[in-house]
């Protein structure tokens, strides 16, 4: 492969979608009228400003407040399962400034007392879709023997929680450490790789982990918005070929709920909030310059700069898929758009 198609394949591999949420009642009060525009022909954002419309794409995907969370499953999601299951890595993550929608693309909301269970419920977001479609796929395949696990784990600070662990918030703390074996690797010790066997249990975990989370937010007076979470979802698969040889395959599907990224920028914090204000810059900004460096082949990819990039190293290079949803309120400001546009999404032209 040349060198031009090798950075042809790699560009491929990263995907951007922007989903314009509805506008909710305080900003039709507020604004009037939404100043963020979708055209689904030309893949395009619309910003209305008053020297006029200033457009930013075309972009993978573009998704409109009307879209459903099962029209964004069907499109932007399924063909990625079918990558995991074929062996492969992929991430999907969700950026955007607080309150535009990302815990509810990713998780979406659940009501118990509801008539809808959480695979029937329209509001459910990408992360319980995925694990009913992996299993709905598993069970169709009819595989020799196939394993799920699931792990949880929320970055705050520069620090490590696992949202699935067993003793209180603060004793989940987690170490990373360089895998001696794989060179470039990492292990995250004491982190618990929990194995479901259906959906249930999925839906069990993925509630106790986010009411942890939730918990943890209230008892350390964080919002969510100030953490990444990363779900990830492992499958095993064994099947016999038809030349009797054993097959093994193992895919991830890394789910990440990034920090609000009004961070970025942000001046004139003090003391905790400045750092948690730097700690967040330094990891958005890495991320960005990761996805910079794979799409345009640099020899080095600065994974190490911080730990939401150390953590997901594997699941960034190679072959793997990495999407983007960028998640926009019909009222967000100027700064935000040029933001996502110049920094991080011009990567890929
Ligand atoms: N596409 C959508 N359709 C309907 N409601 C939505 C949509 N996106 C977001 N909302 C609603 O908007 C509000 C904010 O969404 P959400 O909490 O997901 O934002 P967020 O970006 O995760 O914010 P934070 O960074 O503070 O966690 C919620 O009440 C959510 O239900």
């Amino acid at each position: 492969m040349s060198n031009k198609e090798i950075k042809a394949s790699k560009k491929k591999n990263v995907q951007v979608a922007v989903r314009v949420r509805p506008m909710n009642s305080g900003e039709i009060d507020a604004k009037g009228r939404p100043i963020v525009k979708v055209d689904y022909v030309a893949k395009s954002i619309g910003l209305k400003e008053k020297s006029g419309v200033k457009t930013f794409g075309p972009f993978d995907r573009v998704y409109g407040p009307e879209t459903t969370q099962s029209e964004l499953y069907k499109e932007l999601v399924t063909p990625l399962v079918k990558e995991v299951m074929s062996g492969y890595n992929c991430t999907i993550f969700a950026y955007g400034q607080t309150g535009t929608g990302k815990t509810f693309t990713m998780e979406g909301q659940h009501d118990d007392s509801a008539d809808h269970s959480w695979d029937t419920d329209p509001t459910a977001g990408i992360i319980p879709r995925c694990l009913h479609h992996v299993f709905t796929e598993l069970e169709r395949q009819e595989l020799d023997e196939y394993s799920v696990r699931i792990s949880y784990v929320e970055l705050y600070n520069e620090e490590l929680f696992d949202l699935l662990g067993s003793g209180n918030y603060d004793q989940s703390r987690l170490r990373i450490f360089e895998d001696p074996i794989r060179k470039g690797g990492v292990i995250i010790n004491g982190m618990e790789e929990v194995p479901v066997r259906n959906r249930n249990e999925v839906y069990r975990l993925l509630k106790m982990g986010a009411e942890r989370r939730k918990t943890a937010a209230t008892l350390m007076n964080v919002s969510s918005s100030r953490s990444h979470s990363v779900f990830t979802v492992t499958v095993v698969m064994r099947e016999n070929t038809t030349t009797g040889e054993e097959l093994l395959k193992q895919g991830k599907l890394y789910l990440v709920d990034l920090a609000g990224s009004e961070n970025i920028g942000r001046s004139g914090a003090l003391n905790a909030r400045a750092r948690e204000a730097g700690n967040i810059n330094q990891s958005l900004l890495t991320l960005g310059r990761v996805i910079t460096s794979l799409t345009s082949n640099a020899p080095h990819i600065p994974y190490r700069e911080s730990k939401l990039t150390r953590i997901l190293q594997d699941s960034l290079g190679g072959k793997s898929i990495t999407t983007i949803i960028a998640t926009l309120s019909p009222c967000s400001s100027n700064f935000e758009v040029c933001f996502f546009c110049c920094c991080i999404f011009c990567a890929r032209s």
